[in-house]
C-alpha cells in the first residue's frame, strides 16, 4: 500500500523487512499470512498474521482481550472451535506443512513436539482421573512408556517443576491441589515429551502475584534448561518484559508492532503499544485519572476500513494530518533492525523509554 502524499517527509517509506531468523536458518515456527474467519462473518478474526520462532526463542504475543492471540495459537496446533476456521495463509512447525499433516502427525505435534499451558489449570485437568496418570497418559502417547515407566518419569517431572512429596501428590485428584499446584502439574504434563516450543497462554493469569513470579521463573528455568522456545501469550507487560527477547504486540487481528523487547518496551512506536504501556504503569492524566485507552473492542469484527486503531488513537485525534493519513491502512513499517510498526507516523513519534527490561 502507498502512503498517502500528505503524511510528509518525516516518514520513511516502507521497506522490504528482513526475516527474523538468520539467513538459510528455519525458523522453528513460521506463521505466514494466517487469516481465520469465525461462522459467516464478513472480516476475518485474524487477517494476514506473519510470525515466526526460532529454536530457543522466547516470542510473547500481547494485545488486549479479542485481538486474536488465542485463535493464533489455537491454528498453530489446528484445534480452532468448530465454528473458527483457516481461510488464508500457512503454518510451518520445524519445517513441516502443519495444514497439510495427517491425524497421526497432528497427534504428534499437539502435546508432543508444542507442549501447552492456558490460564485455568483447574479446569484444564480432568476431575474424574489422578493428576498422576493424566500426565502418564501423555508419556504413553508420546512417548511409548508402560504405565508403571510412565509414572515413575511423572515422579521426576514433577519433582523437576517443584512439586513436593510427588510420590504422594501424583494420587491427588485435580481439586486436591492449589491453582499454583495444579500449573506445575500442567508445566510437568507439557514438559513431559520434551517439546521444542511450549506455547503458554496467559499462564499466570488466574494465580496470585507470589505465585505469579514463581511459576513465571520455573518456566523461565525450564526452557533456558532444555533450549525450548516459547510462545507466551499474555495481557501483562511485566510479564513480557521478565521472559520474552522477542514482542509481537496484537490488534485487531493484525500485528501493529514487533521487534526485541527490550526496543518495543523502551520505545514503542506505534500509539497501541504505548497506550499499553501507559496503561500497564497506571499513569494519570493531567486532570489526575488514571489513564485507560478510550473506546472498546479489539476484535476485527468491530473494526472501519482503514487504520484499525484510528478510531481510538490519540495521534489521528490531535492531529488533522495523521488523520487523513489513517484513512488508509498501513504496511509493517521498518523503525530500525528487526523493529517494525503498522503507522503511518511511525517515525513521527518520539521515543518513549517506560519500563525496565529484565530478560
Ligand atoms: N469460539 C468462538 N466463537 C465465536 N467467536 C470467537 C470464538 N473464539 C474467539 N472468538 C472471537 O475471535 C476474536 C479473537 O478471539 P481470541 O480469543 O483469539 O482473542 P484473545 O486476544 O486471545 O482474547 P483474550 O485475551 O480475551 O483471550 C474475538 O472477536 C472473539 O470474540
Amino acid at each position: 500500500m502507498i502512503a498517502p502524499a500528505a503524511i510528509g517527509t518525516e516518514m520513511r517509506p516502507a521497506v522490504n523487512l528482513q526475516p527474523v531468523a538468520a539467513p538459510g536458518v528455519e525458523p522453528l515456527l513460521a506463521i505466514e499470512g494466517l487469516r481465520v474467519r469465525i461462522g459467516t462473518g464478513t472480516r476475518p478474526v485474524i487477517d494476514g498474521l506473519d510470525l515466526e520462532i526460532r529454536r530457543g526463542e522466547v516470542v510473547a504475543l500481547v494485545g488486549e482481550s479479542g485481538s486474536g492471540k488465542s485463535l493464533t495459537a489455537l491454528s498453530v496446533l489446528r484445534l480452532l472451535p468448530p465454528s473458527a476456521a483457516i481461510t488464508g495463509g500457512s503454518v510451518h512447525f520445524g519445517g513441516d506443512d502443519v495444514g497439510a499433516m495427517r491425524p497421526a502427525a497432528l497427534n504428534a505435534l499437539r502435546g508432543g513436539r508444542i507442549g501447552m499451558i492456558f490460564q485455568q489449570p483447574l479446569a484444564m485437568l480432568d476431575p474424574t482421573c489422578r493428576v498422576g496418570d493424566q500426565v502418564a497418559e501423555s508419556l504413553r502417547i508420546h512417548r511409548g512408556l508402560s504405565r508403571e515407566a510412565a509414572l515413575e518419569r511423572v515422579v521426576a517431572l514433577f519433582r523437576e517443576v517443584g512439586i513436593p512429596a510427588p510420590e504422594t501428590r501424583l494420587r491427588c485428584y485435580a481439586h486436591e491441589l492449589s491453582g499454583g499446584m495444579a500449573q506445575r502439574v500442567m508445566i510437568a504434563a507439557a514438559l513431559s515429551a520434551d517439546p521444542d516450543l511450549l506455547i503458554a497462554d496467559e499462564p499466570t493469569t488466574a494465580l496470585d502475584v507470589t505465585v505469579q513470579a514463581q511459576i513465571l521463573r520455573l518456566l523461565d528455568e525450564q526452557r533456558r534448561k532444555r533450549d525450548m522456545a516459547v510462545l507466551l501469550i499474555t495481557h501483562d507487560l511485566a510479564v513480557v518484559a521478565a521472559l520474552s527477547e522477542r514482542v509481537a504486540v496484537m490488534y485487531a487481528g493484525r500485528l501493529v508492532e514487533e521487534g526485541p523487547t527490550r526496543e518495543v518496551l523502551n520505545a514503542p512506536r506505534h500509539p497501541y503499544t504505548k497506550a499499553l504501556i501507559r496503561c500497564s504503569l497506571l499513569q494519570r492524566d493531567e486532570t489526575g485519572a488514571l489513564i485507560s485507552i478510550p473506546g472498546g473492542g479489539a476484535s476485527a469484527r468491530d473494526i472501519a476500513s482503514g487504520c484499525r486503531f484510528q478510531p481510538r488513537c490519540s495521534v489521528a485525534a490531535t492531529s488533522e494530518h495523521a488523520h487523513a493519513c489513517c484513512s488508509a491502512e498501513p504496511s509493517l513499517q521498518c523503525c530500525s533492525g528487526q523493529h517494525k510498526a503498522r503507522c503511518w507516523n511511525v517515525n513521527a513519534a518520539p521515543a518513549m523509554p517506560v519500563v525496565e527490561h529484565r530478560a
